[in-house]
């Protein structure tokens, strides 16, 4: 191994795996950060990963059954409680933007987009951590969809599919702390900064300008756009040789479930802004 290489790239061995990291330090660490080392961390999901289908299956089940109890009965107005759970979840995400999104930024704009897509966060940093973090918070956003529920509002098909099957592809790439989730994490961190916030505000019956909604659903959409098309550059450079973090196994996963993100979210985002108001303009001239 060249000094070049190896000053580019580290290895970290554990559980008879290997990760390939960019060696990237922070300047402190937050006491909460060292809440896990490495080794554990890598042992949870690798033990436990196949759980989160478990999760998923049990959340679906629970929601219909939740769906059923409450057929019969009011709904729930819950207001004070989802104000605050929209609000812990978006203090949540600026922390994981913030935090997280300083690995990013030396990745992308100093080590270049390359390697921001195939070498890994430092396992021993805090981005492990908030990468960590990442995956355990699929199984809290679940609380998403029992506040729905309890209220009586609809849960419709890309609300609870995006919810199951986020956490098995987050628990899958935990494993090899896969590099290309350096992308995914930070975006969907910085996503969810601005959609809980939006949420939070809603939740206490103050409606935003359409406007706010739509800037949402598009970064949302652009979001599984680069996730498409980030898949597609990785399959690309591991045919042609480069060494990348993310196995084909992950590399399948990721792409198949960002392709069905995109189509739904494309889907949703013609439906809710572009179709309705054509569908009411056509039901008033009726
Ligand atoms: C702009 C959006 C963020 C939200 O669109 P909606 O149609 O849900 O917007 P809306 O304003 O009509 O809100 C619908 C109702 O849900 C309530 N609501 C409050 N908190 C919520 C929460 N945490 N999750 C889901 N719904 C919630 C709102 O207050 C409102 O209640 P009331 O009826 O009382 O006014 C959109 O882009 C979107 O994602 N829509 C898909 C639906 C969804 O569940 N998205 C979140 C998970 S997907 C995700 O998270 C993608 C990602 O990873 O980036």
């Amino acid at each position: 191994m060249s000094a070049e290489v190896s000053e580019r790239f580290k290895v970290w061995t554990g559980n008879n795996e290997t990760i390939i990291y960019s060696p990237f330090e922070y300047e402190s660490t937050w006491l909460i950060e060292s809440w896990w080392d490495d080794l554990t961390m890598h042992t949870f999901f690798k033990n436990h990963w196949f759980k989160s289908v478990y999760l998923s299956l049990a959340y679906v089940i629970a929601t219909n059954l939740l769906q059923k109890y409450m057929e019969t009965r009011k709904p729930k107005s819950m207001r004070p409680l989802l104000l605050a759970w929209n609000g812990f979840l978006a203090v949540f995400s600026i922390m994981g933007t913030w935090r997280f999104g300083i690995e990013f930024y030396d990745a992308v704009f100093r080590r270049g987009f390359i390697d921001s897509i195939c070498l890994a966060v430092n396992p021993k940093s805090p981005s492990a951590f908030w990468a960590c973090m990442f995956a355990l918070s699929k199984i809290a956003e679940f609380g998403d969809t029992m506040f729905l529920v309890l209220r009586k509002r609809p849960v419709i098909f890309l609300h609870w599919y995006h919810h199951a099957v986020v956490l098995i592809l987050s628990w899958h790439a935990a494993i090899e702390l896969t590099a290309p989730g350096r992308w995914f994490i930070f975006m969907n961190y910085l996503v969810h900064s601005i959609m809980y916030t939006y949420y939070a505000v809603t939740s206490v019956g103050y409606r935003l300008p359409k406007l706010v909604s739509m800037t949402v659903t598009f970064l949302q959409t652009l979001q599984m756009l680069i996730g498409v098309s980030i898949s597609c550059i990785v399959l690309y450079l591991k045919l042609n040789g480069e060494m990348c973090q993310q196995s084909y196994d992950n590399l399948a996963l990721s792409f198949g479930i960002y392709a069905s993100f995109l189509v739904l979210f494309s889907s949703f985002f013609n439906n809710a802004y572009l179709v309705k108001k054509d569908k009411k303009t056509a039901v008033k001239q009726d």
